[in-house]
C-alpha cells in the first residue's frame, strides 16, 4: 500500500455547498483527508465563502457563482440550487481545467473531485474532465431513504401530507407518521426534481455519509440496495476530524465563561441552526417559556432569525429584567464547545443533521422542534428510535415550553434520555478509534481514492 508520505502529490478537489450546515462537514472531511496525506483544494463559491485563514494547509479556489440576490432572498431552495448549479457548471470546469493545465507534466495530479450532492454540477464537470468523483451527503441516511420513497408516497396520496399534524403511520415508511414526512416551504414539483437529481448518482465512485453505524447501519444496508456504488459512513465528521472554526458568523465565545459558572447538566441550550426562523409570536412564547421554566438557558438568536427584526428588538417587555440571573442570549455560539460543556444538560434543536450529531456525540438529550426538510425525519428518529429526544409539537405555547424544559432537564424521563445519549456518545467514541466502524470507513475511503 502507498505510504502516507507519498500521497501529497495526490490532489483532492472538494466542492462544498455554500451554506453553514453543508460547508462544515466538507471542511471536516478535507481535514480528515489532509491528515491522511492528501493535498486539499476547496473549490468554493464567492457566496458564503469559507475563511481560508483557519486552513493554512488547504488551497482555496474561487468559483464565481453569480447567484442573483432576488433568488437568494426568495428562500426557495429549489430555485437557489438550480441557479447555483447552472451558474457554477462552466466556472468549475474552468477551475479544474486551469489546475490540470498548471499541473502539466508534474506528478501533482487531481485524484478525485468530492462534491456535496447539492452541488451536482461538480459530478458533471468532473466527468467532462475525465476525473473520478465521489459524492458527500450531509444529511442522514434515514432522510435519503425517505426521499427515495417520496414519488411512491406522492402517488399513494400520503405526500405532501394533507394534514400536517396527522399521526397516521405512513405505509412502508416505518417509523414515520404523515407529520414526519419532509416539509417543503416552497413549490413541490421543483423540490421533487431537486431530490431526484440528488438521488441520481451517475458517474461517481462512492457516496460518503456523515453518519455513524451505531445510528444508521441498518438503514444504510437497506438504502445501499438501491445503489451500485459503495456507501462509506465516516461520521460524525466533526469528531473524526475536528477542523478549526468553520463558522460564517462570529462566535460569541464568552458564553463559555458564563457556562463555567453554572451547575453540571443544568443549562438548556437553544438554537435553530443557520437557516430556520420564527415569527414574533413564537419568539415571545419561547422567551417566556424559557424564562418561566426556572432552568438556566443559553439561547442563540441568529440575526434575522426573528422575522421582521434585525436581532432581539421584538423581545417582550420585562423579559430582559426577568432573566438577568438565569438566561444568556447570543447571536451565534461556539456550538460544539457549548454542547461539550459539563453545564449543558439539554438542547432545544431544530434537528438539523449537524446539530443532531453534535448533540448525540456529547451525550446531550434534546427537545425536538423540526422546521423543514430533513429535520422532521431526524426528529422522529431522535424521539422514537434512538429515544434521546422529546417532541415539542403544535403551535409554540409558553406553558408547553416550560413543561418540555422541565421534562427534559429535571424529570426522570429526561434523565433516561440522557443515559441513552451518553451510551451513544460512548459508542461513537469507539467507532472513531482504531478498530471502530468510522475508522475502518476512512481506511476504505483512502484505499478507494488510491485505486481510482
Ligand atoms: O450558534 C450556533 C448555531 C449553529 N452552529 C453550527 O451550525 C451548524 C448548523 O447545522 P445544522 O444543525 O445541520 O442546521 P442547518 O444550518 O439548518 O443545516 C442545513 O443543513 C443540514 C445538513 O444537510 C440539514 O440537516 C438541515 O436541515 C439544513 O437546514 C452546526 O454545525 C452548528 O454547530 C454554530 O456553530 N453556532
Amino acid at each position: 500500500m502507498e505510504e502516507r508520505g507519498q500521497r501529497s502529490n495526490r490532489r483532492l478537489v472538494l466542492v462544498p455547498c455554500p451554506f453553514q450546515g453543508h460547508i462544515t462537514p466538507m471542511l471536516n472531511l478535507g481535514s480528515l483527508l489532509h491528515s491522511e496525506g492528501f493535498s486539499i483544494v476547496i473549490a468554493h463559491t464567492n457566496f458564503n465563502h469559507p475563511d481560508p485563514s483557519g486552513f493554512p494547509n488547504f488551497t482555496f479556489a474561487s468559483i464565481p457563482d453569480c447567484l442573483p440576490k432576488d433568488v437568494l432572498s426568495s428562500g426557495d431552495a429549489a430555485a437557489i440550487f438550480a441557479s447555483l448549479n447552472t451558474n457554477c457548471r462552466g466556472p468549475l470546469r474552468q477551475v479544474l481545467s486551469d489546475m490540470m493545465a498548471k499541473d502539466g507534466a508534474t506528478e501533482n495530479k487531481i485524484s478525485c473531485v468530492i462534491y456535496e450532492t447539492l452541488m451536482y454540477c461538480a459530478e458533471a464537470a468532473a466527468h467532462y474532465m475525465k476525473l473520478p468523483s465521489m459524492a458527500l451527503r450531509t444529511s442522514s441516511i434515514s432522510t435519503q431513504l425517505v426521499f427515495s420513497e417520496l414519488p411512491r408516497l406522492q402517488k399513494e396520496g400520503y405526500f405532501p401530507s394533507k394534514d400536517r399534524s396527522s399521526k397516521d403511520p405512513v405505509p412502508g415508511a416505518y417509523p414515520l407518521r404523515c407529520k414526519d414526512l419532509p416539509f417543503f416551504t416552497t413549490d413541490l414539483e421543483p423540490m421533487m426534481q431537486l431530490i431526484a437529481t440528488i438521488l441520481d448518482i451517475r458517474t461517481s465512485s462512492a457516496i460518503l455519509w456523515n453518519t455513524a453505524d451505531c445510528l444508521e447501519q441498518q438503514l444504510s444496508d437497506q438504502l445501499q440496495k438501491q445503489y451500485s456504488v459503495p456507501f462509506i459512513s465516516l461520521g460524525p465528521l466533526h469528531k473524526v476530524a475536528p477542523a478549526s472554526s468553520t463558522s460564517i458568523l462570529e462566535e460569541e465565545t464568552d458564553c463559555l465563561l458564563w457556562l463555567d459558572k453554572q451547575a453540571n447538566d443544568s443549562v438548556i441550550y437553544v438554537s435553530l441552526g443557520s437557516l430556520a426562523s420564527m415569527d414574533e409570536g413564537e419568539f415571545a412564547e419561547t422567551a417566556w417559556g424559557l424564562a418561566n421554566s426556572g432552568q438556566p438557558f443559553l439561547w442563540v438568536v441568529r440575526p434575522g432569525s426573528v422575522r421582521g427584526s434585525e436581532w432581539i428588538e421584538l423581545l417582550p417587555g420585562g423579559f430582559k429584567e426577568a432573566i438577568q440571573e438565569t438566561g444568556r442570549l447570543v447571536r451565534w455560539a461556539p456550538q460544539k464547545d457549548v454542547l461539550a460543556h459539563r453545564a449543558v444538560g439539554g438542547f432545544w434543536t431544530h434537528c438539523g443533521w449537524n446539530s443532531t450529531l453534535e448533540s448525540i456525540s456529547e451525550g446531550v438529550p434534546m427537545i425536538c422542534r423540526p422546521c423543514f426538510m430533513d429535520q422532521n425525519v431526524n426528529a422522529r428518529y431522535l424521539c422514537h428510535v434512538w429515544r434521546v429526544g422529546l417532541e415539542l409539537e403544535g403551535d409554540l405555547d409558553q406553558k408547553e415550553i416550560e413543561q418540555a424544559v422541565r421534562r427534559l432537564m429535571v424529570e426522570e424521563e429526561g434523565k433516561e434520555m440522557r443515559l441513552r445519549a451518553v451510551a451513544f456518545k460512548d459508542q461513537i467514541e469507539l467507532s472513531i478509534r482504531k478498530g471502530g466502524s468510522s475508522h475502518a470507513a476512512m481506511e476504505e475511503l483512502v484505499n478507494l481514492i488510491i485505486s481510482l
